[in-house]
């Protein structure tokens, strides 16, 4: 695609904040991967705060990873005062599916708030658009059709869609994007799915197309991850080969290098 060039260097140029309340597992992570490729973190998870941060942020991350229940309050507060705002909100819908407390609360969020955009792995996608899945803590086990998965979770939720995996399917019911980047040690590190949903958020901020600028996003990270792994085969080293890569990777590389498939799938939505 010809505009990831410009799209990359405009988060580089803007480094837009993504207010995140995230799980604790991948906080650091998560700041520092941001701050990598050229955007900025901020982490408040409190209710007393969650309003206000979101006044302050360009992006805002509402990942479920390790859920209590004052934080769904905030993930609320947060996500109203960034629709008021106008900035995009993703959600990154962690486990859901593995225990009713995570179902509820992703359907409370997807209830009060104007979600930009869900980014999940297959498992999680299929729990949300209510298909069979098997998901086991907070890895899908799902071997379906990503791209059946992703349409009827867009159909299900009336939110655009990105399904994640060997491939990626991204969607909103009109377009498609099926992208083939990406290395497996990403899966041998945890928070990368996380990581990548924060690093969407900034890139959502400097678009008008929530699916181009999605499909821009994964497409630099899964870049980014290709050439970590030049470098090194276990998975210590591949995490820091990687922030490393999302620093270096120049955005003219990921023009040249990234594996888009662009489908109008207008006609089979009917
Ligand atoms: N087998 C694979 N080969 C290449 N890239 C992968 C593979 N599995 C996942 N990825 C990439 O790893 C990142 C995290 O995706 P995923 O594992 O689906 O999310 P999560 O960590 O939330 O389960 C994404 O960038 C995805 O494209
Ligand atoms: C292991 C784990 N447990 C709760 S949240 C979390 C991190 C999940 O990260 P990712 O979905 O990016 O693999
Ligand atoms: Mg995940």
């Amino acid at each position: 695609m010809s505009d990831i060039t410009a799209l990359i260097d405009s988060v580089r140029t803007k480094q837009p904040l993504v207010h995140n309340i995230t799980n604790q597992v991948v906080i650091n992570f998560t700041a520092n991967g941001l701050y990598a490729l050229g955007a900025a973190p901020v982490m408040a998870n409190a209710v007393e705060e969650a309003k206000e941060m979101a006044q302050n942020a360009d992006a805002l991350l509402l990942n479920i990873g390790t859920l209590t229940t004052a934080q769904v309050e905030a993930m609320v507060l947060a996500g109203k005062s960034a629709n008021e705002k106008g900035i995009p909100v993703v959600l990154d819908p962690v486990g859901v599916g593995a225990t009713s407390f995570r179902t509820e609360a992703a359907k409370k969020i997807l209830e009060n708030v104007k979600i930009s955009v869900v980014r999940g792995n297959a498992g999680e996608i299929s729990s949300l658009a209510g298909l069979e899945s098997n998901m086991k803590g907070v890895d899908g086990t799902s071997d379906e059709d990503f791209k059946e998965i992703a349409l009827a979770a867009v159909k299900q939720l009336q939110v655009p869609v990105i399904v994640t995996g060997k491939q990626d399917v991204i969607t909103d019911g009109n377009q498609m994007f099926v992208l083939d980047n990406g290395h497996p040690l990403l899966t041998k590190v945890t928070g990368t799915g996380c990581l990548l949903s924060s690093v969407i958020a900034a890139f959502l901020s400097t678009s008008d197309s929530i699916v181009k600028a999605a499909a821009g996003a994964v497409s630099f990270y899964n870049i980014a991850a290709e050439i970590a792994a030049e470098h090194t085969s276990a998975p210590g080293s591949f995490q820091v080969a990687f922030l490393d890569a999302l620093y270096q990777l120049k955005s003219n590389v990921v023009s040249e290098t990234a594996k888009i498939e662009h489908l109008d799938i207008t006609k089979k939505e009917e």
